[in-house]
């Protein structure tokens, strides 16, 4: 067992996530940038031995060849150090990618399960916050904590040039540090503040924005205008009440800096009256001092990114805690569509009262099952159950009687149908809608367009299957958008298709193809289960389910529910419209 699992287990110790193992992937590259800054800094010791040099030797001895040789071996060893250096940044460059690598995978999915909790914009931040991350490899900041451990090799060499030097930088090391630490402690939680209310104001634009059509009409602009500069505002003054302690900060160190430069040259001033050290060791001193507090400056001059990095990998550490990745399944034989539900308790994600309570129906494969009921009675929501969007609360619900959670998400959406009530089409083709931005097998979207009797309306366009939809399909008509999502939930004839009202954007000739395509389905030996106001629908179904507030009051054959429907009247006025079957016009 390895420490990190040993680790786990103990108690009060967090799970470890996709984020602990990307960043360890990265960690062999940072290692290896860690060694290369050693040289580096080293390596970082010759211009002021070549100024010492140069100063002490040369000058007093005006030995040209001497300057000649020793300004070769400084070219050289600048070219070394020249080559690690570039060599470090594209090891950092490979961490970052390797880093990306491991992650993006499950942040994308941890996003995805975030927003299945509670639809929010501000999930995708996680997305941006990886490359937060990402990118803080190749920038300044990660370099700087590079350097940061190998600080005392300038300090010792300061000390062998005079013990005094040694403590000057020691004392500029520790003033440098405080300064990063006071300005670390003023500035990170507003900075996280800031990044907060930024984060809370773009998701706020990105959805106001989905319905800018909404708001033009009906001449909301001012009020939402509003409403953004308000959260907006909220980020700048964090923003700007951290740059005004950080700036403070800046400046002490600042002054730090070059007062020490000037002490530097005092101290070396009075060790060279005193014959305690040469010119030329005045002036390499003055140098490695300097070098000391350099990378504590970077750290500070690259503090917000740090802090940034610091607030982004806290984000997408919490996200990926709060909505773990779900156990591997194992891969059940492909479903017939024999779905049971049993005492089916479900709540909608993050509520408190239940939207079913105690749902039992089956429906054998091969059959047509209509839900019916009034608004709110819960048929959305157990259309979502059934296709495993929601979780379920207690009871089960059973697909070719293995519990929907037995199934592997990937292998299950393959065999699945669904057209939820607010069609969502994404950007790109249509071609790549129907069949799910999968590989493209032509066939087979040609057969769901034209199950879906969407075939020829497609056609027409001056782009046939390769018209690009723009986002959410907002180049297509309502109609057209729930077409080709039918053809969508169809392609591939999967073995349960589960339609939320399909028909509420269709015109007379879609509601046709609709009964015609319900009817191939079910000869195929498809499951459908179609929920719908209308009951001319219901013609097509073998069974019917009829649900008021969360529960069932009414299931069987079609016939009976709709004769027992015409007694009490659960549904609502309207819920009944002309064009009933037969038995409901009994
Ligand atoms: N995402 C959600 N979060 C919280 N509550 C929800 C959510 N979705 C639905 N509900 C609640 O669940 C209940 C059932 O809604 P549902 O959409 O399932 O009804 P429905 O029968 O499909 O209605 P309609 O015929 O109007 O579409 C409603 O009270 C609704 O407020």
């Amino acid at each position: 067992m390895s420490f990190a699992q040993l680790r786990q287990r103990l108690p009060g110790s967090k799970v470890d996530t996709a984020l602990d193992a990307a960043v360890r992937a990265a960690r062999p590259a940072l290692g290896t940038a860690l060694v290369f800054s050693l040289f580096i800094n080293i390596l970082g010791l010759t211009g002021p031995l070549y100024m010492m040099q140069v100063y002490d030797r040369v000058l007093s001895s005006r030995n040209i060849a001497t300057l000649v040789v020793l300004t070769v071996l400084i070219a050289i060893l600048y070219a070394v150090c020249a080559g690690l250096e570039s060599l470090r940044t594209r090891l950092l460059v490979r961490a970052g990618l390797k880093f990306d690598e491991e992650i993006n995978d499950h942040a994308f999915d941890a996003v995805q399960r975030a927003s299945l909790r509670k639809a929010s914009a501000s999930h995708v931040q996680a997305l941006r916050d990886t490359d937060t991350v990402r990118d803080f490899f190749t920038g300044g900041g990660l370099v700087s904590l590079c350097d940061l451990p190998w600080v005392p090799i300038y300090i010792l060499f300061a000390t062998l040039l005079s013990p005094w030097y040694g403590l000057l930088a020691v004392i500029s090391c520790l003033i440098s540090g405080a300064l990063a630490y006071a300005n670390d402690r003023a500035t990170r939680k507003l900075l996280d503040q800031a990044t907060k209310a930024n984060i809370a104001a773009n998701s706020q634009a990105t959805t106001t924005f989905r319905n800018a059509e909404v708001l033009q009409a009906m001449g909301m602009v001012p009020n939402l205008r509003k409403r953004w500069i308000s959260s907006h505002g909220e980020a700048l003054n964090w923003h700007a009440v951290a740059s005004d302690r950080g700036g403070t900060l800046m400046a002490a160190t600042r002054f730090n800096r070059m007062f020490m430069q000037s002490l530097i040259l005092g101290l070396g001033a009075y060790l060279a009256i005193n014959r305690e050290i040469t010119p030329g060791m005045m002036i390499a001193a003055s140098i490695i001092v300097g070098r000391c507090i350099q990378p504590i400056e970077m750290a500070i001059g690259n503090w917000k990114a740090i802090v940034n990095m610091r607030s982004a990998h806290g984000r997408v550490q919490e996200l990926l805690r709060a909505v773990p990745p779900p156990a591997a399944r194992m891969r059940l034989p492909d479903p017939q569509g024999h779905v049971q539900v049993e005492n089916l308790i479900a709540h909608a994600p993050g509520t408190e009262f239940p939207v079913l309570r105690g749902v039992n129906f089956a429906l054998p494969a091969g059959h047509v099952l209509g839900i019916i009921g009034p608004s709110a009675a819960g048929k959305s929501s157990l259309a979502r159950i059934l296709v495993g969007v929601w979780p379920v609360t207690a009871g089960s619900v059973r697909l070719d009687g293995s519990d929907l959670r037995h199934w592997d998400p990937e292998q299950l959406g393959a065999h699945l149908g669904y057209l939820p009530q607010d069609v969502e089409l994404f950007a790109g083709t249509i071609a790549d809608n129907i069949c799910r931005f999968g590989v493209r097998d032509d066939a087979q979207i040609v057969a769901a367009a034209q199950m879906a009797g969407t075939h020829e309306m497609i056609q027409r366009l001056p782009a046939g299957y390769n018209t690009d939809i723009g986002e959410n399909g907002a180049s297509l008509s309502g109609g057209q958008r729930q077409r080709i999502a039918l053809a969508r939930a169809l392609y591939g004839m999967p073995a349960l298709i589960v339609l939320d009202e399909p028909n509420a954007s269709l015109d007379a000739a879609g509601e046709q193809a609709l009964n015609v395509a319900v009817q191939a389905l079910k000869k195929a030996g498809r499951t459908v289960i179609l929920i719908t106001h209308k009951t001319n629908n219901l013609g097509l179904c073998d069974l019917v389910l009829l649900l008021n507030e969360g529960s069932v009051h009414g299931f069987g054959p079609r016939d009976e529910v709709i004769a027992k429907l015409l007694g009490p009247r659960l549904v609502q006025p309207g819920a009944m419209p002309p064009g009933a079957p037969a038995a409901a016009k009994a």
